[in-house]
């Protein structure tokens, strides 16, 4: 990090004053470059290229008060062998559940090479102490989660108390131990402007996020390509600033091919191919693999299966 970089978290008034002094987002702008990548269309040959890195990109996501063991295990089983017809249909990237269940995910994945990512600090809300989000981040952990979703305060945050957002995910990086990596939530739409995305974007890297994420899917909007694009270019200024690379994650409202390939023009003209890889670009989603794969063949055989030729996903 450049000297006046690790000098912003001193206090509040620095790191407001860093956020702060960040241009402002053209927010017209933003909306029409998102709109017009969204367009781009791409060969079919890229096309299977491209289903196949969504699917290793995935982060297979369930997030219900009523998820069971079952389900969890039911689910695991999908994201290492999506198609069981075809056995060259890439595994997912990790599955994504709630801290107890992290346990069940871990023991049914186990040498297969897909992650298990757990939400933590009081998800989707955020609101609890930081000693029990920390705690939670702990237990998530020692249950073998390699990867942690947080959420920031975004209370704190819409307060202008960017000084507790910045500890508070330094303190769940530190709980992470190095054992897992870090991904910050920024509940883009309870962030109300793109400016303040671009700040909790560049609040959460200096921070220690390891990726920064766009939603818990529980609030509306979620993800959107605008809000994706700002991130983007913020881990392109962070990684030029300062040498490191964070990862970008849209979650919550992905469930077609073809908006997940909008996601992937968008990293590969934003942020650029270096994205392009599941190390640094992540897709949340409880309800999009059905569809890459219903896509995938399609393209194999020239004919869509059956709906329910897929388990539910
Ligand atoms: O992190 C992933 C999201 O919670 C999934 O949201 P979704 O159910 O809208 O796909």
């Amino acid at each position: 990090m450049t000297a006046p970089l690790a000098e912003v978290a001193a206090s509040n008034a620095s790191l407001r004053a860093f956020l702060h002094g960040l241009p402002g987002v053209d927010r017209v702008g933003a909306e029409a470059r998102a709109a017009m990548l969204g367009t781009r269309s791409i060969k079919t040959t890229a096309k299977k290229h491209a289903i196949d890195l969504a699917i290793r990109m995935l982060d297979l996501t369930t997030l219900e008060g009523a998820d069971t063991p079952g389900k969890v295990r039911a689910m695991c089983a999908k994201a290492v062998r999506p198609d069981p017809s075809d056995p060259d249909a890439p595994s997912v990237a990790a599955v994504c559940v709630y801290p107890d269940l992290v346990p069940v995910a871990v023991a049914a994945l186990q040498g297969t090479g897909v992650k298990v990512a757990s939400v933590a600090t009081a998800f989707p809300s955020g609101r609890s102490s930081l000693n029990v989000k920390v705690a939670e981040t702990e237990y998530a952990v020692a249950a073998g989660a390699s990867e942690v979703d947080m959420v920031i305060d975004r209370g704190a945050f819409l307060a202008g108390d960017y000084l507790k957002v910045y500890e508070e995910i330094a303190a769940v990086k530190a709980a992470c131990a190095g054992r897992a990596h870090l991904k910050v939530i920024l509940e883009t739409g309870e962030l109300a402007t793109y400016d303040n995305v671009r700040r909790a974007s560049w609040l959460a890297m200096l921070a220690g996020a390891d990726f920064i994420k766009t939603s818990t899917g529980k609030v509306s909007p979620a993800a959107t390509p605008a809000v994706t694009l700002i991130m983007l270019e913020a881990v392109r200024g962070y990684l030029k600033a300062t040498g490191r690379r964070v990862g970008v994650k849209p979650a919550g409202g992905i469930r077609t091919t073809k908006d997940a390939i909008k996601y992937l023009v968008l990293v590969n003209e934003t942020a650029g191919p270096d994205w392009l890889d599941p190390e640094w670009f992540r897709l949340g989603a409880s309800s999009l693999l059905n569809d890459l794969l219903m896509q995938r063949q399609k393209l194999a055989t020239g004919r869509y299966a059956g709906p329910d030729y897929f388990t539910l996903d």
